[in-house]
């Protein structure tokens, strides 16, 4: 790849004037040896060493730290150097004690749309949500083992709905999870965006705030009933410990438009008054779910156009342990989906990916970095959805019903043997 041949080429040009060389004024022994008379060996101009790996995006250049010439220095030259190498980023992270790694990428991969074509095959692991990749093309995913709540915001048409998509579809091949979604939009099960995935849902509500209590009460009962067998049936006190298996499967609710069923409801006559009552039910029944669910293998996706406190009550957000948004038209609306520090960090603010080069561009704290991410999701076809969901419709269990056999059969196990 060009690009590689020209980092390669021009290094040692570069590092020197970029201040990424060091002068070293001792002599090797080697030097003072062969040294004639008092005349003193020159000093020794060093660069750090580079490797480098082109890939569709850019390179990676692999470099060996040098005294004074380390992560500071490197991140301090990254802009200079992003010039230079003629890339849109550039990022410096380090990889090992002693090495560091410089992303260098050419081709933004945040507005190059993707495609994601679910495999059918079970995957290895439950327990990680791919997501897609970074600015600076790295592949990121959110580990949801011990999470019990994402929220996802974002303006209609960026891509919320894909996001979950690719969950399902990713997830629906392995026994070891079921689906629940309550969509606010719709009415019925086979209207709307998930009217492909119908046979891999256990259960559906529409928009109907009555329909959604009796699916939310269902869920805490089973929630309830995990946490007082779950010693006896799995032997553990968190799932996690284990992973989720077909008997007792991750149970993931998905509460799309979730403003339908929180929303406050104005007004002295009765039915305003049944509806403000079953919407205060309806946040006290999932803020149980995600404050308590963790440890027995509840998950619950809360996506909704703004996070702020009138469309999600703040109690569930704020439990939420991930969160991540699509384009918000306001700086508020940021921070309600991703806290205050958001407003340190103006270039991953989602107000700025309200342009259509950004739909499926989502941004997100990622664990262990500093600072946001933003994050290329790719688009899943709804006819794949369809497919998955008829491929995999035999997988499809009622959690509560599991339950209750595994129950049993722990009871028939001998004494001492229950877990
Ligand atoms: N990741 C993506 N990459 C490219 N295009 C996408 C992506 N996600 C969605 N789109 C495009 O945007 C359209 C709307 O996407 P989607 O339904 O996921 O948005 P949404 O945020 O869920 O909207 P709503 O809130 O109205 O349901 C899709 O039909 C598709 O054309």
């Amino acid at each position: 790849m060009r690009q590689e041949v020209h980092i390669r080429r021009g290094w040692k040009r570069l590092a020197r004037m970029a201040g990424l060389s060091v002068t070293d004024r001792t002599p090797t022994f080697l030097a003072s040896l062969s040294s004639e008379g008092n005349q003193e060996p020159k000093p020794r101009v060093l660069v750090p060493k580079i490797s480098t790996s082109p890939d569709a995006f850019g390179v990676n250049v692999t470099v060996k730290a040098l005294p004074k010439a380390g992560l500071e220095e490197f991140q301090r030259a990254a802009p200079y150097l992003a010039d230079a190498w003629g890339c849109t980023r550039l990022s410096v992270r380090q990889k090992a004690p002693g090495t560091l790694l410089l992303r260098a990428v050419r081709r933004d991969p945040l507005i190059s749309p993707t495609f994601h074509t679910p495999s059918g095959q079970a995957p290895d692991e439950v327990s990680v949500w791919g997501l897609g990749l970074d600015e600076y093309a790295e592949a990121v995913s959110i580990p949801l083992a011990n999470v019990p709540g994402v929220a996802v915001a974002g303006l209609p048409g960026f891509g919320k709905t894909s996001l979950i998509n690719r969950l399902i579809c990713d997830l629906a091949p392995s026994s070891a999870v079921q689906f629940a979604v309550a969509d606010g939009k719709v009415s019925e099960a086979d209207e709307g965006d998930y009217a492909d995935l119908q046979q891999r849902l256990f259960a559906f509500a529409g928009d109907d705030l009555a329909d959604a209590n009796a699916l939310f009460r269902r869920l805490v009962e089973l929630r309830r009933q995990r946490s007082a067998a779950i010693r006896s049936v799995l032997g553990v006190k968190n799932l996690w410990h284990k992973g989720p298996v077909a008997s007792w499967p991750l149970t993931v609710l998905i509460i799309d438009e979730a403003q339908t069923y929180f929303r406050d409801h104005k007004g002295s006559d009765r039915r305003t008054k049944d509806l403000a009552a079953l919407a205060a039910e309806n946040a006290r029944l999932v803020e149980d779910l995600v404050k308590k669910g963790r440890s027995v293998g509840m998950l619950v996706i809360v996506a909704t156009q703004k996070a702020t406190g009138d469309a999600i009550p703040t109690f569930i957000r704020d439990v939420c342990p991930v969160g991540l948004s699509f384009a918000q038209k306001t700086a508020e609306a940021s921070v309600a989906a991703l806290g205050e520090d958001i407003r340190n960090w103006p270039d991953a603010n989602p107000v700025s990916l309200q342009d259509p080069r950004y739909v499926g561009v989502a941004v997100m704290a990622v664990q262990g970095r500093e600072g946001f991410s933003r994050i290329r999701t790719p688009y899943v076809d709804d006819a794949d959805a369809a497919r998955i969901a008829v491929e995999t419709a035999h997988l499809t269990k009622d959690p509560t019903e599991l339950l209750t056999r595994a129950t049993a059969l722990s009871l028939n196990k001998p004494l001492g043997n229950a877990a």
